[in-house]
């Protein structure tokens, strides 16, 4: 069960959670989920309770809303958390409430961003039926979309396919956070475990790890969710680095977008595709174009790793553009190549090289010219 706090409101609360959990499953109710002990013999031993759904209305997988439905699981989302009674806590896709019930028992605030308006319904009438409304403020929207208020934690099982955009909303953008409890997709968080020379490590763990620390506690089954998903979960805690390295973070995302495009590919082969050298050439000799981000395609997905999309509109327009320039993008091409071999760069892959090695080539390029942002 969840820490207690002495007040005689989080008393309240945490009366409200206990009783739940022991009474017998009340007449149905529209958008109240309850606590139900389960009696099918087909229960499985370990988990002899769930988070009730009453089915008020459908659930859509494509908005990943799988709902955490196991006390024991969310009891221990919240509890690993590390809310404190001081906090404001940002929880995305906040759903019925399963989570932020147990979060307001935590922290002095919970923010609550969601995009579904039946689940806000959902949630702001649970929270209201406990008498919690005033510490929760509810944001109805898309979390990719909203500016996110002041937050001390973020605490969420979120739609997993926000899961990299998300990470980077919070680690790239403007918020200061002590750290963000995530439950995410199992071979997700593996990866963003991950360390260079693992076979997972891939793009996303190098961006994360260069501006944070992560850690994985626990793993969550699938059955513990509403609709079951085909997938198992992790929960994962991601805490910003106090001090990050002296490096323009738009450039170094830009860098391991293309140092990362090819699987398995080395650094060398990298960087002497015709497509890629081009679009670093009108990069670097040119101010931002549009036609230039297009290719690049922006910087707020960091998992973007597998092969690149064949942009052939973007990329005949810019071969259009630099036809003229044929002598000197041959020139730009052997820079590259002899700043990459003088490192010692040339047969590397990137996803066995740490990130001050990373660091290091991006340096090197950047004094010779060569620009990814
Ligand atoms: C995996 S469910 C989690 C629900 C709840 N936290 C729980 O554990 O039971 C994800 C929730 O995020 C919401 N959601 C999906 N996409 C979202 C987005 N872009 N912004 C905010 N909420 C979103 C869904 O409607 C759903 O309520």
């Amino acid at each position: 069960m969840i820490a207690q706090r002495s007040s005689s409101t989080m008393q309240g609360v945490h009366h409200i959670l206990l009783l739940s959990s022991r009474a017998k499953p009340k007449p149905k109710t529209l958008s109240q989920p309850l606590i139900q002990r389960r009696t099918s013999s087909s229960a499985a031993a370990d988990s002899p309770e769930r988070e009730r759904w009453e089915r008020p209305f459908t659930l859509h997988r494509a908005r990943g809303q799988h709902l955490l439905a196991s006390p024991r699981a969310l009891d221990a989302v919240a509890r690993r958390a590390g809310v404190g009674p001081g906090d404001t806590v940002l929880e995305v896709g906040p759903g019925t409430g399963n989570l932020t019930v147990r979060l307001l028992a935590l922290a002095r605030r919970v923010v609550a961003v969601e995009v579904d308006p039946r689940m806000v319904d959902a949630l702001r009438d649970r929270v209201s039926r406990l008498g919690l409304l005033d510490r929760l403020t509810v944001i109805s929207g898309d979390a990719m979309k909203t500016e996110f208020p002041e937050f001390d934690l973020c605490v969420a099982n979120i739609p997993y396919g926000i899961s990299s955009p998300l990470i980077g909303k919070l680690l790239f953008g403007p918020c200061h956070f002590r750290s963000a409890t995530l439950l995410l997709q199992k071979e997700f968080a593996r990866r963003l475990v991950s360390v260079p020379g693992d076979s997972e490590y891939n793009r996303l763990a190098a961006n994360v790890r260069l501006v944070a620390n992560v850690e994985l506690l626990m793993d969550v089954s699938k059955k513990d969710f509403i609709p079951c998903p085909k997938v198992d979960s992790s929960l994962v805690k991601i805490r910003p680095k106090a001090e990050v390295p002296a490096v323009d973070l738009d450039e170094w995302l830009a860098f391991t977008r293309t140092c990362f495009s090819k699987k398995n590919k080395t650094l060398g082969a990298i960087f002497k595709q015709k497509k890629k050298i081009i679009e670093l050439f009108r990069r670097s000799h040119s101010e931002r174009q549009e036609d230039n981000r297009r290719v690049n395609g922006g910087c707020d997905d960091l998992d973007d790793d597998g092969e690149d999309d064949d942009d052939g509109y973007a990329r005949s327009k810019i071969e259009e553009k630099v036809g003229e320039d044929a002598s000197e993008v041959s020139l730009f091409k052997k820079k590259i190549v002899g700043i990459l071999n003088a490192g010692g760069f040339g047969e590397k892959r990137p996803s066995k090289l740490s990130n001050e090695e990373l660091l290091h080539l991006l340096q090197l390029l950047n004094q010779e010219g060569v620009l990814f942002h």
